[in-house]
This record gives structure tokens, sequence and C-alpha cells, in this order.
């Protein structure tokens, strides 16, 4: 950890003049943020289910039943629909037992939304019981929830039990190093969360998502990550921001600060230099791509949204995956399409861990390409036709980001196309708060680690515009069901040098079709 960096926070020096503006009232405005415009309140929330308000027979006809009374009805409505979709098709009821099952299945639109409905209405319900105070005054101490999470975690306790049988606190102490006072006060903090429980004075049982804890070892990495990682960068992020208020840097994040790294590195150099946390970030991100709402599935289906390359595969064409890690997404798309010839693009050290083969079936690995490259250089894979970045643009603040793009001019034909597959914000109130609240959350995770950011859809289209004005912007489709957007441009240059240039550039350069064709298999 750093030690506070006190002098810093005492110099607004920090501001430096050739990145700040001056506002209408005078006010210095960072460059490179985002546009204010999403905070602007009094749109009509498009997600929230339009409520009838009916009286109880206890109520008088002319006197409307509260909020509270509207939500519990619509909880009862929303929660019903959902049990009896489930008794129908004979799914176990959700539980904290043990046994239940750790996700709901995939549901049907309607179904899906009555349990969005319930999620979104019972903690509005919830605030409202507690009313402003309390909720301030409680809410502030969620971190302690997280806090005892992170050293059960830490230490492992739900792997020293099996899941189907109890096991006494004492027994438990014998197999820990962690001190009895701390482990019981913290294990039972966390019960109150569902995870774990108590059956009787002393006795500590699974529910299911201790069970998790103990088997899922993707999931024991998100948690690792989340509360090892960004939990203690979090803490950090007031004083990063005070010292350095226009947040872009990558060297100057909540998570250098916290890890002592400032003016250093990035987090991507630290973890390459920490073999352990790196596979623990990726198998992290093997658990959210796993997750509701971010599988690939989204964006390989046409039929459900997803993103059409018929074209592509028609004309033999090439799709580059720039960042593309291991390539799992090429690996399904491979499997869809059978001409389309595909590089993956990454670092050497995810190039060189890749899998050999890339995947066991020979017609698919056979035209997937892995290559080291580094996206802060210009790209080599010269006149593809696609051009994809899954969860990368929203890695960078804007200055990064459009390096990124303009790295691609020198290699793109006229009609490239450059897809981002990434979160776009929605204006407050116009995602379902559930989707909200995880996108939101992300957007700050992204400010935290790497000051970086979630985008709205005009700040992509500015992003592209501020890149070159060759890109034409054309729009973000979104997957039904999927969280992610695909936002995509062409490159149109208008200006005729240009072209001829890229046309010279693609006409000569011996890498143009050499680049994927010999394919060599996973590095
Ligand atoms: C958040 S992961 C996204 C991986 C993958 N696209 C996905 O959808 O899961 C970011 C990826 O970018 C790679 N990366 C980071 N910096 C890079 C750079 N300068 N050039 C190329 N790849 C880089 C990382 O190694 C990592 O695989």
């Amino acid at each position: 950890m750093s030690k506070l960096r006190i002098t810093s926070w005492l110099s607004p020096s920090t501001y430096s003049s050739s990145s700040t503006k001056t506002d209408a009232e005078g006010k210095k405005q960072p460059q490179h943020r985002r546009s204010l415009s999403m905070f602007r309140r009094g749109e009509p929330e498009a997600n929230a289910t339009k409520i009838v308000a009916t009286s109880t027979p206890a109520q008088s006809s002319t006197v409307p039943p509260s909020r509270m009374v509207v939500l519990a009805q619509q909880i009862t409505k929303e929660t019903e629909k959902l049990e009896t979709y489930m008794r129908d098709n004979n799914l176990p009821m959700p539980s904290f037992d043990v046994d239940a099952p750790a996700d709901f299945p995939k549901l049907p639109e309607d179904i899906l939304k009555s349990r969005q409905e319930i999620i979104r209405a019972t903690k509005e319900l919830n605030l409202l019981a507690l009313g402003p105070r309390e909720s301030l005054r409680w809410g502030v101490w969620e971190f302690l929830d997280i806090l005892a999470l992170q050293v059960i975690s830490h230490f492992g306790i739900a792997k020293l039990f099996p899941a189907d049988s109890t096991i006494t606190l004492s027994e438990l102490e014998a197999k820990t190093s962690l001190d009895p006072i701390n482990l019981a006060r913290l294990l039972r903090l966390i019960m109150t969360k569902g995870i774990f429980c108590e059956p009787s004075h002393g006795v500590i049982a699974h529910t299911a998502a201790s069970r998790l804890l103990a088997e899922d070892a993707d999931m024991e990495a998100w948690i690792g990550f989340n509360l090892e990682d960004i939990f203690p960068a979090s803490a950090h992020v007031l004083e990063a921001i005070k010292t350095y208020p226009e947040a872009t840097s990558l060297t100057q994040s909540g998570f250098c600060f916290a890890f002592d790294t400032v003016d250093k590195e990035p987090m991507f150099v630290t973890f390459g230099k920490d073999p352990n946390r790196a596979r623990r970030m990726g198998r992290a991100m093997v658990s959210l791509t796993g997750g509701e709402g971010y599988e690939v599935s989204y964006f390989v289906n046409v039929e459900g949204g997803g993103y059409d390359l018929s074209d592509v595969d028609a004309a033999g064409g090439t799709f580059v995956d720039i960042g593309g890690s291991h390539g799992f997404v090429c690996v399904d798309l491979a499997t869809r399409y059978k001409n389309i010839k595909f590089v993956v693009q990454d670092l050497p050290k995810t190039v060189d861990s890749a899998p050999k083969p890339i995947c066991a079936d020979p017609q698919a690995a056979d035209r997937i390409a892995m290559l080291a490259h580094d996206f802060f250089t210009p790209q080599v894979t010269k006149g593809a036709d696609v051009y994809y970045f899954r969860w990368i643009i929203h890695n960078y603040s804007t200055p990064y980001a459009i390096k990124i793009l303009q790295n691609l001019i020198p290699a793109l034909k006229p009609g490239a196309r450059i897809v981002i597959n990434d979160h776009c914000l929605l204006e407050p109130g116009q995602e379902n708060s559930w989707d909200e609240s995880v996108m939101r959350r992300m957007d700050v995770v992204m400010l935290t680690l790497l000051n970086a950011q979630e985008r709205t859809e005009a700040e992509f289209r500015q992003l592209f515009k501020d890149a070159s004005d060759g890109f034409f912007f054309k729009g973000v489709t979104r997957p039904k069901g999927c969280r992610m957007s695909i936002i995509e441009a062409v490159w149109q240059p208008k200006d005729n040098a240009l072209v001829e240039k890229a046309d010279a550039i693609h006409a000569t350069d011996a890498t143009n079709e050499a680049a994927v064709a010999p394919m060599p298999t996973a590095g």
C-alpha cells in the first residue's frame, strides 16, 4: 500500500492548463471527460412498469395507496408470475439451501422482466421502509460486509468443510490460521448476506452461496480480484482525483495510489509482473463473461440480434480481434462461419499462453492465427474487413482510446468496419435498474483501476470523430438480454488523398494478405 501523499493533495497545480477549459461560470472543466448531459433528470423511467393504483377494501376510494403498498402489490404479482413459471416447468424454487441451483435458468422475456421487476421493486421498498436517514447512516457500512467476505474468502474458509456436512466453530478454528474471534465475527457478518449459516449455536453449515465460494474457482477468482485488487484501490480514488482531477492517466488511478505505482506503471504492467495476480484476474474475467448478459453467444447469434458477418464469410474475408486474449470469441465465430480468416492479437505473454491448438475443431483452428501486437502501435494486419474490440475501449480514457483507433488507420481499406463490443450507457432510468446499477458500477471500476470509463452513444460517436473524420459512425445495436452493445463505424475517408494513401499501402504492402494467409495455429 502506498503512503498517503499529503503534499500532493495540497497542491492545486496538478490541473494542467493544456487539459482544462473554462466554462461559462469561470470554473475549470477538465477535457477528455464525458459530457454531463447524462445526468439531466426528469426523463420518465422507460422501464418502470406503469402501476395502476387500486384501493384495498380498507382504503377509502379517494385515497390512493401509498407507494409502499403499490410496490408490495407489484412484488406479489411479479413473484407469483415467476413462481408459476418455475412450477409449470418443474424448476427448483430459489432458495438459500446448499443444494439450491446457483443460477436461474434462461427465462423467457416476460418472466425475466418479472424477475427484474422484483429486484427493482424490493430495493425501492427496502429504501422506503428504512427512510432516508437510516438508509444513509447504515448504507455506508456496506463496505464492512465486503471486508468480512474479503477475509473469509482469502483464508479459504468455505473449502475447509464439505458442502453436505456441518462443522463446529471450534473444529473450523483448528483448520485455519485465522484467529478464532475474527473467524466467528466475520462469518456471522456474512451470514447476514446468505453466505454460510449457523443452524444451531456454534455449528456452521454451507448455503448455496458459500458452496460457490468452495467449488467455483472462477467465482473465487472474481471475489479475490474484486476484494484484494479493486477494493483497496477504491479506497484511494478520492486521493487520486484530488491529486489529479482530470483522472485520465493510466498511472494516476486509485489503483496506482493503492499499490504505490503512481507515475510508474499502469495496472496491466503491475499484473504482468505477478503471474498469480494476472491469473486471478484472467479467471475473474472468465467468471464475468460467463455471467448473465455477457455471454459471447450474444455477439455470435445473429438470430438474437448479434453481429452479422455473412457477407465477410461469403467473401472469405478477415476478422481481427484486437486484445482478443486467448481467442474464444473467434473460436465461436469460426464455428459458425466456415470461410472467415481470424487474427487474434494480444500482448506476447498472452499469445504465448494461448492453448495450442486453439480449439479442438481443426476446421476452425486452422483459420485462427494468434499474433503478438501492441494496440498502441500501428496496426500490422492490413486490409482486414473487421477490426473488433471487446472489453478494450472501456479500459481507456479518451486520449488513449483515440490513439488506439488512430493506430488502425494505416491498415484500413475503405469500407473496413470497426466494431466495439462494450457497455453503452443510456440516460439515467432508461435501463432496468439491475442492469443500470451493474453498468454504472463497472464505470466506476474503470475509474478506480485505469482512470477509464464506460461511454454513451454520443461519447462513442465523438470518440470516432476525434480519432478521424474518415470514420463514419454507423450507430449502436444491442442484442436482447445482453448488457453489452455493438458499436460500429466504417472507414470512409472523404479526403481523396487519404484514400489514395491507404490504397497505395494496401497495394504494396507484402503483409496485406500474408499477415493472415499462413495462419500459424495458436502462436
Ligand atoms: C479486459 S481484457 C479483454 C479480453 C477479451 N477481448 C475479452 O473480451 O475478454 C483486455 C485484453 O487486452 C490485452 N491488452 C492489454 N494491453 C494491450 C496492448 N497494449 N496491446 C494488445 N493487447 C493488450 C490484455 O492482455 C487482455 O487480453
